[in-house]
């Protein structure tokens, strides 16, 4: 594990680019196995979660090289091979491969994944969907059995109870090779499915609707690669930006958005009062004063992402009044908060609603990243706080924020990461 030290207090000014989306690519790369050519991506975010994708890619003989951005993934000799579970346990997005390798083999072995604890997370409507599409799932010794070796995959009609990210991608991976049409109704709509199924439908797949929530696969019997597929920006990290060049900024620009994908984040932050200049693919954060209390409520797409629920909270905390944070996909994912109480935050949760409020000071504090977003939260508090911050258990944050150090210390920042005792 490591651990980020922070010298709070400065003024931070420039311009910072953003990567390509972490959720995007942790479905590309499971997705790349389905290929049958070598594929090709850029814009890759370097991140944890990426090198730990790239581990399980090995151990399936599926060889891949990752330098400046660009991935290459040849897939054209994987063997079925039981994956590695330290690599499946240190990420969520692991669970693509149940349907990558059902999709491929007819058949997936996969330990349950990990990520981030923010409650609990169950994979119900995915397992739904697997067996909609013929397939026999069983439990045991944390382990997950999906086989449609007798009769293969077939198309079906799912309707998904809840709106996920996770089954929704899962079933058109496993879909997208399936004897005839699948169509899955209450399909979640994150921009990260639309890049997914881009991806897909380039290599000759049928993934129609996607970005709508009624999706239509027609299976198809080969896919194969022919361009490089750039992966689209990720509005996390976006919005982490525009949190923090909000709170401790002197005019910071972040370069490559879509600004479509940050409209319920930008909205809010237009209601608190922050002058955003947003252009066709950046946006320039001012200095920003006299901000007002805002009631952030997150929803799937294109409702305000609960990931931007921790990363806003400092930028309540400059706000006049009090703010009031409904996390309804994860009531449970709180961990920011009693870090916060530590430098001085006055902040509170009571009955899963998080109440913040105006703070004139924080001050540095050991505190623990949690889990990703928590992490984020507690970064921009450090640079806003007086004094030090060592933020604990950081590699959370490593798992999903590109090249962080770098683009911290490009604006000005006084930040490190070494490694923990
Ligand atoms: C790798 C990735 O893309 N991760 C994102 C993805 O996670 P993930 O795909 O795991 O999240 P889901 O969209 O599936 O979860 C949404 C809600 O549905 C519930 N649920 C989900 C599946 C299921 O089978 N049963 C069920 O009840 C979950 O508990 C949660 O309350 O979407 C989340 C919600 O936007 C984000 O926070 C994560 O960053
Ligand atoms: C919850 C998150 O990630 P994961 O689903 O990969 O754990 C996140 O990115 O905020």
């Amino acid at each position: 594990m490591k651990k980020m030290i922070i010298k709070g207090g400065q003024r931070l000014s420039g311009e910072v680019t953003i990567g390509g989306a972490k959720n995007s690519t942790v479905a590309l790369i499971p997705a790349a196995i389905l290929a049958d050519t070598p594929v090709r991506f850029d814009s890759v975010p370097d991140i944890l979660d990426v090198h730990n994708l790239m581990v399980i890619l090995e151990s399936m003989n599926v060889h891949s090289t990752f330098k400046d951005g660009v991935m290459e993934i040849d897939p054209t000799q994987i063997v079925e091979s039981p994956l590695p579970s330290k690599a499946i346990k240190s990420l969520r997005a692991s669970y693509y491969f149940m349907g990558s390798l059902l999709g491929k083999f007819n058949r997936a072995t996969v330990t349950f994944p990990g990520g981030d604890n923010i409650g609990p997370r169950p994979i119900d409507q995915h397992i739904k969907g697997f067996k909609a599409l013929g397939a026999t799932v069983s439990e045991s010794d944390d382990t997950v059995y999906i086989s449609a070796k007798d009769r293969g995959l077939h198309g079906a009609h799912i309707f998904l109870d809840v709106v996920s990210v996770g089954a929704t991608i899962n079933v058109i991976l496993a879909a997208v090779k399936a004897q005839g049409v699948t169509t899955i109704e209450n399909a979640a709509r994150e921009p990260e499915i639309i890049d997914l199924a881009t991806f897909l439908n380039n290599m000759g797949a049928k993934v129609r609707g996607a970005g709508t929530d009624v999706i239509r696969i027609e299976g198809v019997s080969e896919l194969k690669s022919t361009t490089t597929h750039t992966i689209i920006p990720d509005r996390i990290e976006a919005g982490t930006y525009l949190s923090l060049a909000t709170t401790v900024g002197d005019g910071i620009t972040i370069n490559n958005i879509i600004p479509e994908h940050l409209e319920s984040f930008t909205s809010k932050m237009v209601e608190l009062g922050v002058p955003l200049e947003v252009d066709e693919d950046k946006v320039f954060v001012p200095s920003t004063h006299d901000l007002q209390a805002i009631e952030v409520n997150t929803s799937p797409f294109p409702g305000f992402a609960t990931d931007l629920q921790q990363p806003i909270t400092p930028t309540l905390l400059k706000a006049n009044g009090q703010s009031i944070i409904n996390d309804h996909i994860y009531p449970e994912r709180i961990k920011h908060v009693l870090e916060l109480k530590k430098m001085g935050a006055d902040i509170a949760t009571e009955n899963g609603v998080i109440y913040v409020n105006h703070t004139d000071k924080l001050v540095g504090a050991e505190v623990e990243a949690g889990e990703i977003r928590a992490g984020a939260c507690l970064m921009i508090a450090g640079f806003m706080a007086e004094g030090t911050t060592v933020i604990t258990e950081a590699d959370n944050i490593l798992r999903g924020y590109d090249n962080l150090v770098k683009k911290l210390t490009k604006l000005g920042a006084d930040v490190s990461i070494v490694p923990q005792d």
